[in-house]
């Protein structure tokens, strides 16, 4: 099968890999050459992916039997047609064109299906934030509708932080919309990702919850399993089961969540592999995300997911702008049991770029607090050079 990949980070680089162990034809996409999938798939193109002329020309070129978006910033509106062309979108038009935008998804979740979630606003400018604000209650959370990993987001703490947090946003902003949803602040005990596999003609299939922490909005280390309790599990599982539904298709979804007291809070989801879900690269499961995405794709039945061991991942941080970024450390790494790492390729880094990721396993009576905490502390060993 001719696979078109749009987005060729870290995530996209694994999942072509896994293609290409089982023979598939993969044309890497992004803003810029040699990007990390690129360096591992049949051929490559560099076109702005909100462009949907540049889009339905590399789509004409190529002719492929599936797209699989790698990343939320696409001119995903065209998808539906492409949809109707007879090309299979991944994991459907619909999953990849609601969860551009944070408002189409939060709607879905919130409104159409009833789901959990922390109270939320919208606004389109300083003063609309202002009277959002207000709203929702401080603290909140300010995040432009379209970004990920965090950029652009920002915790109101005071009034005075409002104007600064419209400022940031509108700079972090990738897409092109003015527009940011301000949420409630949820007092989470700790969140997780249900990674969910919808199956063409077959049952949808989760993971064990890999827990996270966060700094800055993007994730630091995660962890799987995360130890949650049968009820939260169970809540968190039929909401996933609901919003993957919704939105149709086959593939793995990266759906994310904050346990309270309260209850089971949806967050948003990823309708791909998730930036969390690399701990399955440490040999948790009998096939990692990007496998079951795969896998999930090409319609090939998964019979079931096993739990091998408890692992950890950790991520290697770049601090620095450089054009010829540089490790060092990753040796002492490579001398520790029961430890892995990957390097993405990254072409350049700027402060705080993920550049890579340490991996820990342990047998699954380990304490998971302790596996995570090693590949924390090893992934301090690795200094990303300017
Ligand atoms: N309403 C909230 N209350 C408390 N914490 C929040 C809230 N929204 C986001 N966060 C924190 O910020 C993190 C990132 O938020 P979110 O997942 O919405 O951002 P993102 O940019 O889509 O990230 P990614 O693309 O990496 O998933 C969350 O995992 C959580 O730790
Ligand atoms: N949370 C989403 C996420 O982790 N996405 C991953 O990061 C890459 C972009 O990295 P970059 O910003 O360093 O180019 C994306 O291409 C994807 O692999
Ligand atoms: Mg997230």
């Amino acid at each position: 099968m001719k696979i078109l990949l749009l987005g060729s980070g870290e995530l996209g680089k694994e999942f072509v890999i896994a293609a290409q162990r089982i023979g598939q034809t993969i044309i890497a996409v992004d803003s810029y050459e040699n990007a990390p999938a690129m360096q591992v798939a049949h051929d490559f193109e560099v076109i702005n992916m909100l462009d949907g002329e540049a889009l339905d020309r590399i789509v004409a070129k190529h002719q492929p039997d599936f797209i699989v978006p790698e990343i939320e910033a696409i001119r995903t509106e065209r998808f539906y047609d492409y949809e109707k062309q007879g090309i299979t979108v991944v994991p459907s038009a619909k999953a990849a064109n609601f969860t551009m935008n944070r408002k189409a998804i939060r709607d879905l979740a919130a409104k159409e299906l009833g789901l959990r979630t922390a109270k939320y606003k919208y606004a389109t400018s300083a003063e609309e934030l202002q009277k959002a604000v207000q709203e929702v209650g401080i603290p909140c959370v300010v995040k432009p509708l379209m970004s990920s990993s965090g950029k652009g987001q920002s915790t109101i703490k005071t009034e005075s932080d409002i104007e600064k947090a419209w400022q940031y946003a509108v700079a972090g902003s990738r897409g092109d919309v003015i527009e940011v949803i301000v949420e409630a602040f949820v007092n989470f005990d700790s969140e997780i990702t249900l990674l969910t596999i919808t199956q063409n003609n077959n049952p949808t299939l989760f993971c064990a919850p890999i827990g996270h922490r966060q700094e800055r909005g993007d994730y630091q280390e995660s962890w799987q399993p995360a130890l949650v309790s049968e009820k939260d599990l169970y809540e968190a599982q039929d909401m996933a089961e609901k919003i993957t539904e919704a939105l149709g298709g086959a593939g793995l979804f990266g759906v994310e969540f904050f346990l309270t007291k309260e209850g089971v809070y949806f967050s948003e989801l990823s309708p791909r592999p998730h930036d969390t879900g690399m701990v399955t690269l440490a040999g948790t499961q009998n096939f990692n995300e990007f496998e079951l995405h795969l896998r999930a794709i090409l319609s090939l039945p998964i019979f079931e997911i096993t739990l091998e061991k408890a692992g950890a991942s950790a991520v290697i941080l770049a601090s620095e702008d450089s054009t010829n970024p540089t490790f060092t450390g990753i040796e002492k790494v490579a001398a520790l049991p029961k430890t892995d790492f990957r390097i993405f390729g990254k072409p350049t880094s700027r402060p705080y770029r993920r550049m890579g990721v340490v991996l820990s396993h342990d047998t699954l009576s380990t304490p998971i607090n302790e596996v995570t905490e090693r590949a924390k502390e090893t992934a301090k060993l690795v200094t990303v050079n300017s």
